[in-house]
C-alpha cells in the first residue's frame, strides 16, 4: 500500500508568518486520519495546503492524486449561504468534473444525484434554497455532494461541528463508508471523544507536530498538555524559520 501525501518538513503560513511548522510524515492510502490540536494549532492550514490553496513557506508535500481526486470542505463559516442555489442544484454541483460546467445532466446523473439527496436524508429539500437551511441541513447537502465528487481523498474541515448527535451519527456513517470504500479521509476534528471512537489514526497539531499515530496513543493527557503549552507559547510574528519556542 503506498502513500497518498507526504510531507517532508513542511512549513506553511501568511504572509512569512508559519501557522504549520516542520511536519514530516506520510498518510497511507486508505488512511482515515483526525487532525487535532487547540485553536489557532494550524489544523485548517494544514488542510488547505494539502487542498493546494497555499504554497509551502518551506519544505513540500507530495501527492500521489490529482486535484480532480482530491475533494475538501472548508468550514462552516467560511461557506458563502447567500449564494441563490438549491440543495439540488449544489448536489449536482459534485459532478462538475465529469459533466463540465456547461455539460448536460443526463438521466443517469439524475438519478445519482436524487440517490445523493436520499443518502443523507434530504428528500423533499430539493428545492430549497440554500440560504433557508439549518446548519445541519446545510451538512447533507455539502455531504451529498462529496458523494457525487466520487473522490479518492477526501479533506474534511470540522465536518460535525455545531451539529445534533442524530446528524453526526448520519454523518459518521457516511466518512465511515467511503473509508471502507478504500478511500483517504483527513478530517479536522475538536470532539476527542469522537476521534477516540472512529478514527484509528490521529495527528495532533500545535503549529509543529506534537504526536502522530495510533489515536489512544496520540491523544494521551500528556501530549494534549504539551499541545496547550505548545500553542500558548507560539509567537505570533516569529519570521518563517525562527527556532522553536515550543515546551
Ligand atoms: N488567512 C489568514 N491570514 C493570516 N493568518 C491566518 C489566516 N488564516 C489563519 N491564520 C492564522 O494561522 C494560524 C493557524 O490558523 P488555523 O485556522 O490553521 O488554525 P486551526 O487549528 O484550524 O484553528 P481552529 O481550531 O480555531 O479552527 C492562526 O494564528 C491564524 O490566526
Amino acid at each position: 500500500m503506498g502513500n497518498v501525501l507526504a510531507f517532508h518538513d513542511l512549513t506553511l503560513g501568511y504572509e512569512r508568518h508559519p501557522a504549520v511548522h516542520h511536519l514530516t510524515g506520510e498518510v497511507p492510502d486508505g488512511a482515515l486520519l483526525a487532525v487535532c490540536g487547540p485553536n489557532g494549532a494550524g489544523k485548517s492550514t494544514l488542510l488547505k495546503g494539502i487542498a493546494g490553496a497555499l504554497t509551502p513557506l518551506a519544505g513540500n508535500i507530495d501527492g500521489s492524486l490529482s486535484s480532480h481526486e482530491t475533494a475538501y470542505l472548508p468550514q462552516a463559516a467560511e461557506i458563502d449561504r447567500s449564494f441563490p442555489i438549491d440543495v439540488y442544484d449544489l448536489v449536482a454541483m459534485g459532478l462538475w468534473r465529469r459533466t463540465g460546467l456547461f455539460g448536460g445532466v443526463g438521466r443517469a446523473d439524475r438519478a445519482r444525484i436524487e440517490a445523493a439527496i436520499a443518502a443523507v436524508g434530504l428528500e423533499g429539500f430539493e428545492n430549497r434554497i440554500i440560504g433557508t437551511l439549518s446548519g445541519g441541513q446545510m451538512q447533507r447537502t455539502l455531504f451529498a455532494r462529496l458523494l457525487l465528487q466520487d473522490a479518492r481523498l477526501l479533506l474534511l474541515d470540522e465536518p460535525f461541528n455545531a451539529l445534533d448527535a442524530g446528524t453526526i451519527t448520519d454523518l459518521i456513517g457516511l466518512v465511515e463508508r467511503w473509508n471502507g470504500e478504500g478511500r483517504t479521509v483527513v478530517a479536522v476534528l475538536h470532539d476527542l471523544e469522537l476521534v477516540r471512537a472512529h478514527f484509528p489514526q490521529t495527528l495532533l497539531l500545535a503549529r509543529s507536530p506534537v504526536a502522530w499515530g495510533a489515536t489512544r496513543e496520540v491523544l494521551s493527557t500528556a501530549n494534549l498538555a504539551v499541545a496547550r503549552r505548545m500553542c500558548e507559547a507560539w509567537d505570533e510574528e516569529a519570521p518563517a524559520c525562527a527556532p522553536e519556542r515550543a515546551a
